[in-house]
């Protein structure tokens, strides 16, 4: 006979839930004092899948650690600044999510970040290979298409690299795409699913709308006007910020959402699946966005392109040239 409480504590350890050994998550936000980064860490502390985590900053961050640390939830924080103290907080954790690094301001574009971001991650990739090799690397700072070369590139020198875990956060795109189509629809934003696929800047971002879930049939027109909303909508952003930077909160609550489907995969919790960029031989472009089941290893499985109609093909046909040049970009950054 099996208690309830028993039976109750087994099903939570196969939903990877279980509160003993597999729930120790050790997560470090690099970047942790800005705008993406304080409300990134304050949605990881509330979280009772991490158990510790690692603010670095190049400034402020013991600041935001000791206000975090007040926070009645049961994960340790800890933060340190300045480049001496960089290892120190990487050392040993699982996961690595990094929104370091300058944000755009009206007029730029992503790739206008890439001469003062690119040096940012390869830094903090250069550090991760020696302190926490084993880690997932999520990459939240602009250009996102040629960042993840930047450390993939880096990893490789070193002789860490693992395609399986570094990746490239486009989930701001997938969380736009449901609250655009729940506004237009209709419909609960939460109910909606749907694969943005690509990278993460203008054309190469493709919602695949006649996937979206439950079924909605949008007119042509409709169709136009949100697969362009979704592609601009870090620009609508950063419009109406008027100068004072780009997303942050719903960056910060995407970033989130990633990070704990990375470490509900790592735990073992079956089903559990992200669109990200990541090394892919799914199309031409040598890093792509596709739907990814997440398991302990980091990627378990790439579930491929979505099935396209023409419109869709004719967005990938436009992203593809984009996408090798933002990865060349990137690659000959660290070559
Ligand atoms: N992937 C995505 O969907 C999105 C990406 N972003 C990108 O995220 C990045 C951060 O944006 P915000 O938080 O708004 O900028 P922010 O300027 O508010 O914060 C960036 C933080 O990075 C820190 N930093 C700078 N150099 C560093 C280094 N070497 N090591 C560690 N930290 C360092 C700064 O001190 C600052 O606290 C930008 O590149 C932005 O374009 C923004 C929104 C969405
Ligand atoms: O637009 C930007 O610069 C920031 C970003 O990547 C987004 O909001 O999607």
């Amino acid at each position: 006979m099996i208690f309830p409480a028993a039976r109750v504590a087994l099903r939570q350890a196969a939903r990877g839930f279980s509160t003993t050994s597999q729930n120790n998550a050790k997560v470090a936000v690099c970047g942790a004092a800005g705008g993406i980064g304080q409300p990134l860490s304050l949605l990881l502390k509330q979280s009772p899948l991490v158990t510790e985590l690692r603010l670095y900053d190049i400034v402020h961050t013991p600041g935001v650690a000791a206000d975090l640390s007040h926070i009645d939830t049961n994960s340790k924080v800890v933060g340190k600044s300045g480049p001496e103290n960089l290892e120190e907080m990487l050392a040993g954790v699982d996961v690595v999510v990094i929104p370091a690094g300058v944000p755009r301001k009206p007029g730029m574009t992503r790739d206008d970040l890439f001469n003062t971001n690119a040096g940012i991650v390869r830094d903090l990739a250069t550090a991760a290979s020696k302190v926490c090799p084993k880690a997932c690397l999520a990459i939240i700072t602009n250009p996102v298409n040629s960042a993840v070369p930047i450390a993939t590139e880096v990893l490789k020198k070193a002789g860490t690299y693992d395609p399986k875990r570094v990746f490239g956060v486009s989930t701001l795109d997938i969380v736009r795409a449901r609250a655009f189509i729940g506004e237009a629809a209709g419909v609960d934003p939460q109910k909606v699913e749907i694969p943005v696929i690509g990278g993460h800047s203008g054309v190469t971002i493709i919602p695949v709308l006649s996937a979206v879930k439950p079924s909605v049939s949008f007119p042509k027109d409709k169709i136009d006007a949100l697969t362009v909303r979704i592609q601009e909508a870090g620009t609508e952003v950063v419009k109406a910020k008027a100068g004072a930077g780009s997303a942050t909160l719903s960056m910060a609550y995407a970033g989130a959402r990633f990070a704990l489907s990375l470490i509900r995969g790592l735990n073992g919790e079956q089903n559990v699946v992200e669109c990200s960029y990541v090394r892919s031989d799914v199309t031409e472009a040598k890093y792509f966005s596709t739907p990814l089941v997440l398991g302990r290893n980091g990627i378990e499985k790439n579930l491929g392109l979505p099935k396209l109609n023409d419109y869709e093909k004719k967005l990938l046909e436009k992203a593809i040239p984009e996408l090798h040049a933002n990865i060349k970009k990137g690659e000959d950054f660290v070559k």
